[in-house]
């Protein structure tokens, strides 16, 4: 299937896969000079903010949580994620003292900062989502859940009433009395990382459970929570053809709550999925079968009532996921845990209007991580105070990914304390040249990616940074 075909030599055609891990991932570029005459905006934003005063602009900031449970039974054979084998006393090794203290630490600082940026204070926030991810989280035990909530409870200035608290958990460990449990604590969303409906690619990725097993922790799940359940699925496997996917996605959409993330897969280094085929690429599927699966993907997804509210996430009934949303969006995030990664703004205790944005990365060993809490109170590695450019770069990165939402300029504006027009950072001649082509759209409230654009979303990034 051809599209674009006269971009084709300069935009790679490959979809955006498993969000924001990509995206992080990556070096930006440094922004190109500015082409392009700049239409007047942000003037009512700037005239409210010269009105505000400094306790109005201290109103609490909205905040997501993640969390990071870093074993696993067995390692997928695609997965590149932080992940240990489960010792054998998983018990021993997942105490809460140190999440709890690095949640503490978080919430009341001091901010960690290098000499530059004393005086910084850290933000009050209300807190909007939590993500028990992984890792298999659902192999934990119920007071490490328990624990990690009070801590928030205890600490954050305020947890919203609508808060989301999300656990990712595996078909194996998923029982009616878990999910009761879960439930019971304070959890209201499961994420079940179903990957497949056909044996065959269950072992190919080496998982511990069967199709059956996921179908029926599906079942339990949307009863325990209905409405509130997101399957993950992969699509894009070595020798699958587009009508093998046409009918598992067929499957995918019966068992269905209303939410599911479905990803292309990524051949990542080092893992075995990679080693076994990276000298066999006859059976690894063509750009151009990837990019018939991506648009069968959502033709079909849209037929059922799901709405692609970003590359890889579909939902229906308005079952977006808070948290997912909240990182594409550019709101500031916590990183609890090993190897997890987090986003938050230091303010200026006199202008609360300025911020600087932080990125935070943590100790990726568990046990090294573990020591580091306990005697210093947080499992920071690094923590690296992002540029103005940086900070609009990446929310332009995540917020292109959303379909309809798209990147909001005065969003972007808002969550970066960028104080020029965040335009300035773009390369605007390539912005029209790419709404020309049909790839963008642009208006004075957002720029977004048209359908044909998000297929190709990576490759437009590279040309509008
Ligand atoms: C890190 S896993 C945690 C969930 C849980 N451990 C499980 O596997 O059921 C989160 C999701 O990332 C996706 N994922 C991991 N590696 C991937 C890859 N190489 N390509 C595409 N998706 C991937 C899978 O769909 C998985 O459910
Ligand atoms: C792989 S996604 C799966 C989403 C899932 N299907 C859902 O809708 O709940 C898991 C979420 O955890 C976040 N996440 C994964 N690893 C992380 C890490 N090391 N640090 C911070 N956030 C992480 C991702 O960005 C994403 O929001
Ligand atoms: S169970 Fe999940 S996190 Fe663990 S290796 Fe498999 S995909 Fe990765």
């Amino acid at each position: 299937m051809q599209f674009a075909p006269y971009l084709s030599s300069i935009l790679s055609r490959r979809p955006a896969r498993c969000a924001t891990k990509a995206a992080l991932g990556r070096r930006l570029p440094q922004p190109s000079s500015l082409h392009h005459p700049l239409p007047v905006i942000g003037q009512e934003q700037r005239r409210l903010l010269s009105m505000s005063t400094n306790s109005e602009a201290q109103s609490l900031l909205p905040l997501g949580v993640y969390i990071h449970y870093p074993y696993c039974r067995h390692r997928c054979s695609y997965c590149a994620f932080n992940v240990y084998k489960l010792p054998a006393e998983p018990k021993a090794l997942v105490s809460t003292e140190p999440y709890a203290a690095e949640i503490k630490h978080a919430f009341t600082g001091p901010p960690l900062m290098s000499q530059d940026e004393r005086g910084l204070v850290v933000p009050k926030y209300k807190v909007k989502s939590v993500y028990f991810g992984g890792g298999t989280p659902s192999l934990a035990p119920l007071s490490w859940f328990k624990d990690c909530l009070a801590a928030i409870r205890s600490h954050a200035a305020q947890v919203d009433e609508d808060v989301e608290v999300t656990v990712e958990a595996n078909p194996s460990d998923v029982s009616k009395e878990f999910l009761h449990q879960l439930r019971d604590l304070g959890v209201n969303r499961l994420s079940l990382g179903a990957q497949s409906l056909d044996p065959a690619t269950l072992r190919l990725f080496e998982r511990d459970h069967s199709v059956e097993t996921a179908t029926r922790a599906a079942e339990w799940a949307k009863e325990v929570f209905p409405g509130r359940v997101s399957l993950d699925f992969i699509w894009g496997r070595p020798q699958q053809s587009v009508n093998q996917w046409r009918q598992e996605l067929t499957q995918v959409l019966d068992i269905a709550d209303d939410h599911l993330s479905l990803y292309q897969l990524t051949f990542e280094r080092g893992t075995r999925l990679f080693r076994n085929y990276a000298s066999k690429p006859a059976d690894m599927p063509t750009e151009d079968t990837l990019a018939e699966m991506y648009h069968l993907t959502i033709d079909l997804a849209r037929s059922r009532g799901f709405n692609q509210y970003e590359v890889s996430s579909f939902s229906r009934n308005g079952a977006v996921g808070k948290h997912n949303l909240a990182y594409w969006q550019g709101y500031d995030y916590l990183g609890i845990g090993p190897g997890a990664h987090g986003r938050v703004s230091y303010l200026n205790p006199t202008d609360l209007r300025v911020r600087r944005r932080v990125k935070t990365v943590c100790i990726p060993s568990p046990p090294t991580w573990q020591a580091a809490c306990l005697r210093d109170g947080h499992g920071v590695a690094k923590h690296t105070v992002m540029t103005e450019a940086e900070s609009v770069h990446e929310a332009i990165v995540f917020g292109l990914r959303m379909r309809e939402m798209g990147v909001e300029w005065e969003r972007v504006q808002e969550v970066t304390g960028c104080e020029r027009d965040v335009r300035e950072h773009l390369d605007m001649d390539q912005v029209d040249k790419l709404v020309a082509g049909g790839l963008l759209e642009v208006s004075d409230e957002r720029l977004r990616c048209t359908d044909k654009g998000l297929a190709v979303v990576d490759a437009i990034l590279v040309r509008i940074l």
